[in-house]
C-alpha cells in the first residue's frame, strides 16, 4: 500500500483517487474550498464534481497542503494546467524530496510553451526521472463508475513507471507503461484542441463524415508536432494518442467537445466561461500548441482555426469551410 497525495479534488483528481483507493492505496485529496473537504470527509461524496459516487474511507480530504503531502510516496498533480506553476510554487517546499511526482494534466503552459512535466521539473527542481505522466482515454465520470478503461503511465525512468503501474492497476483500470513522456503529453494536450473542433462540427449539426475527417486530420496534426519534437510515433497510435482522441471526440461527457459544441451553436467564449466552472483545457492550450508548432516549423491548421474561433476572430462555420478549402497538395491523407 502506498500513501498518495492528490492535488486537487476536481473531477479527475477525485475519480483518480477512486482508482488509487480501489488498487489498495491510502489517498489524501487537497481541495481549496472547505465545503468540498467537508462533503468528502463527512458525506463521502464530492457533490460538486462527482455527485452520486460514494467515496471509500481510504480517501480523505484537507485544505491544508502540508497535511496532504505529509509522508506521501507519490504526489499527483491535477489542477488546471494554467494554474499549475503558481500552485506548485507554494507546495514545492513541503513535498517529500523522494516522492514520485505525477501529472494528470492535459495542457501546455501559455507563454513558456512548457509541457506540464517541464513545469513540474522547473518549479520543484526534481530530476526528470522522478516525474511521471498518466494519460489516456479516461473520462472522469466513466472511471468513477468503474467502467473498464486503460491508460499510459509514462516516465523516463522505466522502473518508476513499472512501480506506478503496479500501484494504479485495479479491478477496472489497466495502466500500460511507456518512457515517451513527451509523446503522451502532446497527445493529451492536442486531443483537447481536436475535441473542440469536433464539438464545433457537432454544434453546427454536421454528422459522422465531418467528425471522422476532423479526428483523423487532428491525429495527423498531433503526430506531426509530437514526432518533430522527438516523440515515438507509436505513442500517438496508442492510448495516450488515438485512444484519448477517440474518447474525447466521441463523448458528450468531454468538456472540450461540449465547449466546441456551444461555439458551434453560436455562443461566444465569454458566454461559455460564464456558464460553467469546469475547465476546457484546449481553449487555452490551442494557443500554446500553435506557437509550439510555429517554433518547431510544422503546420498546425486545426489548432490555428480553433484558436481563431475561440478568440472570436472566425465563426465555427468558417472554420469548417477553411478546413475543406485548404490547399492539400503538400499532405497525404
Ligand atoms: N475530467 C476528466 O475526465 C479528465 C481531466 N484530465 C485533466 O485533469 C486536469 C484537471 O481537470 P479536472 O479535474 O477535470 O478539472 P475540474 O474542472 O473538474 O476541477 C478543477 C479542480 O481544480 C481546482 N482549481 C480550479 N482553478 C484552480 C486554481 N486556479 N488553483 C487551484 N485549484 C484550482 C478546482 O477547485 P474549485 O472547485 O475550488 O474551483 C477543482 O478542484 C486538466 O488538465 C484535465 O485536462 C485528464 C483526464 C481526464
Ligand atoms: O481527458 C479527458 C478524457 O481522457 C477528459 O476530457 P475533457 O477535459 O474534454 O472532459
Amino acid at each position: 500500500m502506498s500513501k498518495i497525495a492528490v492535488f486537487s479534488a476536481g473531477s479527475w483528481g477525485t475519480a483518480f483517487s477512486l482508482v488509487l483507493a480501489d488498487a489498495g492505496n491510502d489517498v489524501t485529496l487537497w481541495a481549496r474550498r472547505d465545503e468540498v473537504v467537508d462533503a468528502i470527509n463527512d458525506r463521502r461524496e464530492n457533490t460538486d464534481y462527482l455527485p452520486g459516487i460514494e467515496l471509500p474511507p481510504s480517501i480523505s480530504a484537507s485544505t491544508d497542503p502540508e497535511q496532504v503531502a505529509a509522508d506521501a510516496d507519490v504526489v499527483v498533480l491535477t489542477v488546471p494546467s494554467q494554474s499549475l506553476r503558481e500552485n506548485l510554487a507554494s507546495w514545492a517546499p513541503i513535498l517529500p524530496s523522494d516522492a514520485t511526482l505525477v501529472s494528470l494534466m492535459k495542457g501546455v503552459e501559455l507563454g513558456t510553451l512548457m509541457r506540464m512535466s517541464e513545469v513540474i521539473q522547473e518549479v520543484t527542481d526534481a530530476s526528470a526521472e522522478r516525474i511521471a505522466v498518466i494519460s489516456g482515454p479516461n473520462l472522469a465520470r466513466e472511471i468513477a463508475r468503474r467502467e473498464p478503461a486503460a491508460s499510459v503511465v509514462a516516465c523516463l525512468d522505466e522502473e518508476r513507471a513499472k512501480q506506478l503501474q503496479a500501484i494504479t492497476h485495479g479491478p477496472s483500470f489497466r495502466p500500460y507503461t511507456s518512457v515517451d513522456v513527451l509523446g503522451c503529453e502532446i497527445g493529451g494536450a492536442y486531443k483537447n484542441v481536436v475535441g473542440l473542433a469536433v464539438g464545433m462540427a457537432v454544434g453546427l449539426g454536421f454528422g459522422d463524415n465531418t467528425t471522422a475527417s476532423v479526428i483523423t486530420r487532428g491525429l495527423a496534426e498531433t503526430a506531426r508536432l509530437a514526432t518533430a519534437q522527438g516523440a515515438n510515433p507509436l505513442t500517438l497510435m496508442g492510448l495516450a494518442g488515438l485512444g484519448d482522441l477517440v474518447a474525447t471526440c466521441s463523448s458528450p461527457l468531454s468538456r472540450n467537445r461540449t465547449f466546441g459544441e456551444r461555439l458551434g451553436q453560436g455562443m461566444t467564449t465569454e458566454e461559455i466561461y460564464a456558464s460553467t466552472r469546469q475547465v476546457a483545457e484546449g481553449a487555452k492550450s490551442c494557443k500554446s500548441l500553435l506557437a509550439l508548432a510555429e517554433r518547431t516549423g510544422v503546420d498546425a491548421p486545426i489548432a490555428a482555426a480553433v484558436d481563431a474561433v475561440v478568440d472570436g476572430k472566425m465563426t465555427a462555420l468558417d472554420m469548417m469551410n477553411s478546413f475543406i478549402a485548404r490547399d492539400t497538395k503538400a499532405e497525404m491523407g
